[in-house]
């Protein structure tokens, strides 16, 4: 061992008996923290089991109910502190750092280390510095020399005068490099020559500067990252959530941020890395979940069904329709459509209440037209909610001494009076002192209750069929544009069709939602700070823009790759930026383009840019392994083959997936390897967990991950017969880290031979 090794060795076991020291004083915390927790606890429920209905008592119990409440919310917020004290220093023990800068500042020299959080000893001074701390930019981005860095106070010059990386394992310096790259190759080829496991890992002692810049941004309310295939655009997005939280950790809560992931076994994949880096997992969800939790009851084509139909199959009319309504048009459309509805051409349906109607939709028309045209279409029907609210009061009011709602009340049992008499009202009883207010009040909530369905009905602005509007819509369509009258004539009915078996096209699900939005005002969430949507370019211009809608107050950040798109083109950057900021009406826009690919070797990676028109501007890290192989069959020994490449591959590495065109395909693959000594796991859209060494799925399932070697599924003429196909087969190879292995049955794709030099022919 050299003396310089001996010594930061020697530094880092002083900080790893620190950590122990205080892994001990804060276990016995947060153990003492714990039972004061149990006690309050204890405490408060014995308090709140005090009658509240004994009147006079109410008050009091009230005030006391209150202040037993704070202690309890104090104490836990006291437990969980501690409990994340002794989980954070247990997570930094067995490698409590990764780097190490020095740096000159006017003649003072300074030792930093950075690890995944901060640690202070006794004297409050810092033994390791949070990745994410401003200072620790310097890390990331400085080469050695003059450095700057952010402070409260302005930019702070510095000389960065060495720059070491550490490989820490277990308490024990593996290895260290000193390096005057930003962050040096040797970390990387390490932590890139790993196997996969199935889960994604962090990637903080290794961020590269450009990935650092979308990391680090505060600014752009719209930030937009093109970057090949494996640029780790998604690493970047999970740390760069882990250091907003860290920064903004009074104002934003990872419950305020949403991740639009491509599909569900992606979510699981990415799952693991924000709590190893101390933080919570931010919200996650699949456009096909969001739309169908917003439009409950049908069943929405995903883009996975659609895909399975077939790009092309819908007829050149049906293409034009598709297109438009999942442009940005389809917007200016909506709004027109809707400032010239009238009283009786909006849709408005019955509010039932126990099988009748309790406003009927004649009573809506009529408050609408009474309404003075000079307000806007959304003004009025605004207002008509408004009225249909009063008049549900109106109707409770009236209703508290009907003689059925007396006898409810009569009927009820202790426990189910006090329920309906909550604290609140209870409060409000003991002011009032009054027996019959008692029972008005406990009349009314129990109305209120019963009638919540209609109120719900109200506010969420079912009072309208939208539906009906949509479907009258597209007639509006067809009437404004007569010389494509009957296409969209011929969209209607085909919208009305699906309907009856309660399902919907993709395309038509963001113009209804945004429809139902304009009319009744709602449709938005106020609270989400922050909004990433993944793999961008399966987006349509509609669908982002219902998005932006969706959430008003959030800052967006769209990442992907437009090489691998499904079916559209490829788009340049810029334009891309162009068309994403005028559509967003973004005022601090910045476009990121990532062309460095980490994930596979650079053989791989060869192939995949072969495979692109302008391919040539990807750069792949150097990291060797074997040349992709392309191994031809036939349908007879199709199965035998299979197995074989199979054996060898599992025999090499932890995860081994057969990636196929579509889910039929992969389940023929399925079949033939029924027989398969070991576990194969065949994955579906609906699936979360793999759990399988060997898996087979069709490639837009496996978006976003990764596998040590792939087995592309027949690559054959017949199966990608045309440029369309370059996308997919792009993304199936790089999926690939270690090894990639193609199968052709029959004559293999020209999209292939064309770029032969790259691949070993098998025999
Ligand atoms: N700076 C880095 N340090 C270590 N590993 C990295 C780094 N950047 C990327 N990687 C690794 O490269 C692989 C690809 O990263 P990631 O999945 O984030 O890329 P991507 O751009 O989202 O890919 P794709 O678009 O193909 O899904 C991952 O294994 C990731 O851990």
């Amino acid at each position: 061992m050299n003396e310089d090794k001996r010594a930061e060795q020697q530094r880092l076991d002083g900080v790893v008996s620190i950590i122990d020291e205080q892994i001990v004083s804060s276990q016995q915390a947060y153990e003492e923290a714990h039972a004061e927790t149990r006690a309050v606890e204890g405490n408060y429920l014995n308090n709140i089991s005090i009658n509240t209905i004994e009147l006079d008592d109410a008050m009091e119990t009230n005030a006391e109910v209150q202040q037993q409440r704070n202690i309890v919310a104090r104490v836990v917020e006291t437990e969980s502190i501690m409990k994340k004290v002794v989980d954070t220093l247990t997570d930094l023990r067995p490698s409590p750092y990764f780097g190490r800068i020095d740096i000159n500042e006017s003649g003072e020299q300074e030792q930093l280390y950075i690890g995944i959080a901060s640690l202070q000893d006794g004297q409050q001074d810092f033994l390791i510095y949070d990745w994410r701390a401003p200072i620790s930019g310097i890390y990331y981005n400085g080469t050695l020399g003059p450095v700057t860095y952010p402070t409260p106070a302005g930019e702070q010059r510095a000389d960065l005068v060495k720059k070491r990386q550490f490989n820490i394992d277990d308490a024990q310096i593996v290895n260290m490099f000193d390096t005057n790259e930003t962050v040096g190759d040797e970390m990387l080829q390490y932590a890139l020559g790993q196997e996969n496991d199935s889960t994604m890992r962090n990637i903080v002692a290794t961020i590269q500067q450009e990935q650092n810049a979308i990391i680090r941004d505060t600014t752009s309310d719209l930030l937009v990252v093109q970057g090949v295939a494996g640029s780790g655009k998604t690493s970047a997005i999970l740390q760069r959530i882990a250091y907003l939280l860290f920064h903004a950790r009074e104002d934003l809560n990872s419950d305020q941020i949403v991740l639009f992931s491509p599909n569900r076994l992606f979510s699981a994949y990415i799952a693991d890395v924000l709590p190893s880096l101390g933080e919570r997992n931010m919200r996650q969800v699949t456009l096909a979940e969001f739309l169908s939790a917003r439009l409950q009851g049908l069943k929405v084509q995903s883009l996975f069904d659609r895909y399975e139909d077939g790009p092309n199959r819908g007829d050149s009319a049906s293409n034009m329709i598709r297109t438009t309504l999942e442009s940005a048009t389809i917007f200016t459309y909506l709004a027109e459509y809707v400032q010239q509805l009238t009283a009786t051409t909006i849709r408005f349906a019955d509010i039932n209440y126990q099988g009748s109607a309790f406003f009927t939709s004649t009573a809506m028309e009529r408050i609408f037209a009474e309404l003075s045209p000079a307000y806007s279409v959304r003004e009025r029907v605004v207002q008509t909610q408004k009225r249909l609210d009063e008049r549900l009061s109106r109707r409770i009011e009236r209703m508290v001494n009907d003689d059925w709602v007396l006898e409810a009340l009569n009927n009820m049992d202790e426990y189910q009076y006090n329920d309906l008499l909550d604290e609140e009202v209870a409060e409000k009883v003991a002011e009032e002192d009054s027996i019959a207010d008692t029972m008005a009040l406990a009349g009314k909530r129990y109305l209120e209750r019963s009638l919540q369905s209609v109120a719900d009905a109200i506010y969420n602005g079912f009072f309208f069929d939208v539906y009906e509007q949509y479907a009258d819509f597209l007639s509006y369509l067809a009437e404004r544009n007569p010389e494509q009258s009957d296409w969209w004539l011929a969209k209607q009915e085909r919208f009305l069709r699906e309907l009856e078996y309660h399902r919907i096209d993709l395309e038509d699900a963001t113009p209804i939602l945004y429809l139902r939005d304009l009319l009744s005002g709602y449709g938005t969430n106020q609270a989400m700070h922050y909004i990433f949507i993944d793999e961008m370019q399966d987006y349509s211009m509609a669908q982002l823009l219902y998005l932006r809608h969706a959430f008003p107050n959030a800052k967006f950040t769209l990442l992907g790759d437009s090489e691998q798109a499904l079916f559209r083109p490829v788009e340049k950057p810029a334009s891309l930026l162009k068309r994403y900021s005028e559509a967003f009406t973004a005022q601090s826009p910045t476009l990121v383009v990532l062309n460095k690919a980490y994930r596979s070797t650079q053989e791989i990676m060869n192939f995949a840019k072969a495979l692109l028109p302008d391919g040539d501007q990807i750069v792949s890290f150097t990291r060797s392994g074997e040349k992709p192989q392309l191994a031809l069959t036939d349908r007879e020994h199709v199965q035998a083959k299979l197995s074989q490449l199979v054996d060898q591959q599992i025999d090499k590495w932890k995860t081994v997936a057969i990636l196929t065109k579509t889910q039929v395909q992969a389940e023929q693959v399925a079949e033939m390897l029924a027989d398969y000594p070991q576990a194969v796991q065949l994955l579906t859209a609906d699936d979360r967990t793999r759990t399988a060494q060997i898996l087979i799925m069709p490639i837009y399932l496996a978006k976003g991950l990764e596998f040590d070697a792939v087995i592309g599924f027949d690559v054959s003429a017949n199966n990608y017969p045309d440029q369309l196909a370059n996308g997919l087969l792009y993304t199936l190879a790089s999926r690939a880290m270690h090894e990639l292995i193609l199968i052709s049955v029959g004559t293999v794709t020209p999209l292939i031979e064309r770029v032969a030099p790259t691949l070993t022919w098998l025999a």
